[in-house]
């Protein structure tokens, strides 16, 4: 099954100070989903905002809310997501035991189900959930922080994803390091949405965010053919 390119750009790099209005422009300049890093300074170093602050965010635009949860456990936490307005909830595979469990819940809340795999995690940890999951974030950075550099082994695992995933209209989202640089490499493997977020926000207008989301979709769809 074939996916279109959507651009997800992460507002982890935008400025915090207004995220409404960097939501309402990053939607004007083009990005198909808001790309949502929730970050608990436990399962990653790092800490970002919970479902309050998405909640917010919420009337601001109706793109797609794209939440990553980088936290450990997330069960207790998918009903408030849920709750604030994501559309997509995304468990790592790596942040409980009870994997198929948090998947069940989350589609049980009405929302489309994520799984994300670390650097490190091969893609045999999800072989047997495939039937439960609606997407497949693969990091191409360890999660933590925006402004890394694209781990190079990742195009192989995307690529043994994609054959995994077969038929299956399952999406597959890639996270870290993308640029225009790097979108057709992850694109060419097979994966579909494609998630930014200092290659956006570097800029500092909307015709700066649009050319930058412009020149990934363009690399991305390219290097498709
Ligand atoms: O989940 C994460 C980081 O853990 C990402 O979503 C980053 O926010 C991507 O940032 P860039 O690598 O695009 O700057
Ligand atoms: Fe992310």
């Amino acid at each position: 099954m074939t996916h279109p390119i959507r651009i997800a750009p992460s507002i982890l790099a935008a400025n915090f100070s207004k995220l409404g209005q960097e939501v309402r422009d990053v939607v004007d300049a083009g990005a198909d989903w808001i790309h949502l890093d929730v970050m608990d300074g436990h399962f990653v170093p790092n800490i970002t905002f919970g479902p309050d602050v998405i909640k917010s965010l919420r009337p601001h635009t109706q793109a797609t809310f794209d939440c990553h949860l980088m936290i450990a456990p997330a069960d207790p936490f998918l009903e408030a997501f849920a709750k604030a307005g994501c559309d997509i909830v995304t468990v790592h595979a790596e942040a409980g035991p009870h994997l198929h469990r948090s998947l069940q819940t989350v589609r049980s809340l009405g929302k489309k189900a994520g799984v994300s795999l670390n650097p490190a995690t091969p893609e045999s940890a999800i072989e047997y959930i495939l039937d439960t999951v609606d997407l497949i974030l693969v990091m191409t950075v360890n999660p933590g922080f925006g402004g890394q550099k694209f781990i190079a082994a990742m195009e192989e695992k995307i690529r043994r994803i994609k054959a995994m995933v077969g038929d299956r209209p399952i999406e597959i989202e890639v996270d870290g390091g993308v640029a225009p640089e790097t979108a057709g490499i992850v694109a060419k493997a097979g994966a579909n949405v494609l998630v930014a977020g200092s290659a956006v926000f570097k800029g500092d207008s909307v015709e700066a965010y649009r050319s930058a989301i412009e020149a990934i979709r363009a690399e991305a769809e390219k290097a498709r053919g």
